[in-house]
């Protein structure tokens, strides 16, 4: 079945990609998602990163990925994009710009109970990823 996606607008950029607001237009399914894309030669790190989260995938504290697929732009070729799930605020980082650096107490103790339960269903899933170098 051929799946229609249209980007609405962009949500931000990252070190992988340009992230969009998208909207499933065919078949007629109005799903949201936050559409992570890059133009498909530089797509090793992005496709990576959808293996990493569909190893999460169930967890309510980690960011749902859906997959991914490659489309045809005009003006930019070969596009892989990466299906998220939608978090209508945004990052930490745009919570922190949102309120001028200081988030409300009451949100802070939300945030972090989600980051520490995120963390456990990591911990949980047995995904250890070291990054240091010995020494
Ligand atoms: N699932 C999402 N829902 C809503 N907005 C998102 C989502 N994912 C990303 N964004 C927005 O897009 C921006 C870029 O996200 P992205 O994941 O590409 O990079 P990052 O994690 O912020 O930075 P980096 O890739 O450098 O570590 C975010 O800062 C956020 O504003």
């Amino acid at each position: 079945m051929k799946v229609k996606l249209m980007k609405i607008k962009v949500l931000g950029n990252g070190s992988y990609g340009v992230v969009h607001l998208g909207k499933i237009v065919t078949p007629v399914y109005n799903q949201i998602y936050a559409v992570k894309s890059i133009n498909e030669y530089y797509s090793s790190f992005l496709r990576k990163e959808k293996e990493i989260l569909l190893k999460f995938f169930g967890c309510p504290n980690i960011i749902q990925c859906y997959g991914g697929f490659t489309s045809f732009e005009q003006g930019q070729g070969e596009v892989y994009n990466m299906f998220l799930e939608y978090a209508p605020e945004g990052s930490l980082l745009d919570l922190m710009n949102k309120y001028g650096g200081k988030i409300p107490e009451n949100d802070v103790k939300c945030y972090t109970q989600m980051i520490f339960e995120g963390l456990l269903d990591v911990h949980e899933r047995v995904l250890i990823h070291f990054d240091l170098k010995p020494g």
